[in-house]
């Protein structure tokens, strides 16, 4: 039986612990914080669920338009929106609550499944063995056959901007918040600066986002942050476009954030979303001879070695794609791979992402980055979403499916969709890229009238028969 030590419970390693079990290791786990990571603690379920609030308020603010009304004799505002009060001190608590649920839940899962799990924090001894440092002090040397290093990432910080946790704030403190920020200043309009924009912007905050490029989302899609930007606008938030922030203060009962060329903005709160860096520190990487990036992410292949011999490395401590489906598929690659079963390598091409924004931009397989730069040939067409019949009903204006195919056999092989619920929109174009369907086998699988789903049905067929590396836009 292999001696398996993982270190770092969030996707990365407790997908791996579990494959690694199935596989018939003897599994450790070692985990400083709680199981499932940030991922399931900080980041990724806590901040879904508090936009899974924003969502509803997004769908009262357009209620009047469905032609609801507030009760005439009770009501206390114009509008239906007018009329709900957001109450943050219990929108997080069950935020907190639920993460810490599914926190144990996971837990659970690993300890009835027989992995140990060691409350701690670990680092290499070598490529053969682990220290761990119980959190009552204690330390325990482990030997490993195999190590897993899965320790994520954390919010990067500007000298001059250091959270406080109480006005100037990093992702993981915004859930402390028990009222509703006067004026929230976003740094950073990456996918975490957005996210928080939309969803504070949903619940009726006065949002500023700084945003160091022309465009928010500077990373996605260009349509879809066009897109983005401008419901952004129409909804009142205010964005600073081509504007570096290089520092912030708690002045006051509120905050200064200073730009780089001199200009100041006020506000109640600034949440600071400037990226992420690796926490690779004091693990006994270099010593234990894994090679790092400049950046301090750990180099893997793409089956999740390193440079030293039995010791592989998964999710943000890489660096490889920032996102908690990667992470976990790092993991189970790694576990497949050291403990011989069959294995394909990671494969960037087919992996989905969304940015829970409203609306939701959601991303599978090449991108138009690509195609623009001739890296990848394609024909494509870009279908708004106000041309169909279930967005009408749902008052619905802003989004588009896009669609990627092969020039000369209309393989599918990426594709942007724009949409409330992209996240659930996107995983047919995932399922056909990963397939390598046709745009005609996909138009010609039923679609239910009316849906949006429809729409990525008549993208396809509007690609039927073109040729060339056309762009058809409707
Ligand atoms: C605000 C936000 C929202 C996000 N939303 C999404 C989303 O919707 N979908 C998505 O796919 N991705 C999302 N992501 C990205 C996602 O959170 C990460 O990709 C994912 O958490 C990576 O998983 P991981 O296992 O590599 O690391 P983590 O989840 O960071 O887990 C690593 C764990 O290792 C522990 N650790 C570190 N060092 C040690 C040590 N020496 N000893 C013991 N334990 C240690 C840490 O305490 C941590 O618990 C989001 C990120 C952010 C910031
Ligand atoms: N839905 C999701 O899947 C999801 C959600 C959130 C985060 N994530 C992942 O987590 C990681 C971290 O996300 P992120 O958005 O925090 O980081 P990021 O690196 O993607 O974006 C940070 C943004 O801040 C900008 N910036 C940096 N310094 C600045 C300054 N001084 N002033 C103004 N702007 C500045 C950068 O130009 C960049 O656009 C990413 O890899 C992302 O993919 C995923």
């Amino acid at each position: 039986m292999a001696d398996v030590v993982i270190i770092g419970g969030g996707p990365g390693g407790y997908e791996a612990a579990l494959v690694g079990k199935q596989l018939g290791g003897q599994v450790t786990l070692i985990e400083r914080r709680g199981l499932g990571g940030s991922a399931v603690l900080t980041d990724v379920v806590p901040s879904k669920t508090l936009i899974a609030t924003a969502e509803v308020m997004t769908q009262i603010g357009r209620a009047d338009e469905l032609g609801l009304r507030p009760d005439r004799d009770r009501a206390v505002g114009e509008t239906v929106a007018d009329t709900v009060e957001v109450d943050l001190a219990l929108v997080n608590e069950r935020v907190v609550q639920l993460a810490v649920q599914q926190s144990a839940d996971i837990e659970a899962r690993l300890t009835a499944e027989g992995i140990r799990i060691i409350h701690g924090t670990g680092r290499l001894d070598g490529t053969e063995a682990v220290i761990a440092t119980h959190a009552d002090g204690t330390r325990e040397r482990l030997a490993a056959d195999i190590t897993l290093v899965a320790t994520g990432a954390r919010p990067r910080e500007l000298p001059d901007a250091r959270p406080d946790g109480d006005r100037i704030l990093n992702w993981t403190q915004m859930y402390n918040l028990t009222e509703l920020p006067r004026r929230l200043i976003v740094v950073g309009s990456g996918v975490t600066g957005a996210e928080f924009a939309s969803a504070y912007n949903a619940l009726g905050v006065d949002v500023v986002l700084v945003s160091s490029r022309d465009q928010v989302l500077p990373s996605e899609d260009d349509d879809a942050g066009r897109v983005l930007q401008a419901v952004f606008e129409e909804s009142g938030m205010t964005i600073m476009s081509r504007a570096r922030a290089v520092a912030a203060a708690a002045v006051g009962s509120g905050v200064v954030v200073t730009l780089e060329d001199g200009r100041t903005v006020e506000g109640s709160h600034v949440l600071m979303a400037v990226g992420a860096v690796p926490n690779t520190e004091g693990l006994g990487l270099a010593e234990a001879g894994v090679a790092t990036l400049p950046s301090g992410h750990i180099e893997v292949d793409k089956v999740s070695r390193t440079s030293a011999r039995g010791v592989y490395a998964a999710g943000d401590c890489t660096g490889v794609f920032n996102l908690a489906s990667v992470a976990a598929m790092q993991g189970r690659i790694a576990m497949w791979h050291s403990l011989g079963d069959a294995v394909e390598p990671l494969d960037l091409k087919t992996v989905s992402a969304n940015v829970f924004t409203a609306p939701e931009i959601a991303t599978v397989g090449a991108t138009q980055g690509e195609v623009d730069a001739g890296l990848v040939r394609a024909r494509e067409v870009v279908l708004q979403l106000d041309s169909n019949a279930r967005a009408k009903m749902q008052g619905l204006k802003d989004g588009f499916v896009k669609v990627f195919c092969l020039p000369t056999t209309g393989i599918v092989i990426g594709g942007v969709i724009v949409a409330p619920h992209a996240s659930e929109l996107v995983h047919v174009l995932s399922l056909a890229v990963r397939a390598k369907i046709t745009v005609d086998q996909l138009a010609q699988a039923f679609t239910v009238y009316p849906s949006l789903s429809g729409s990525v049905a008549e993208a396809s067929r509007r690609l039927h028969g073109t040729a060339g590396d056309e762009q058809l836009v409707y």
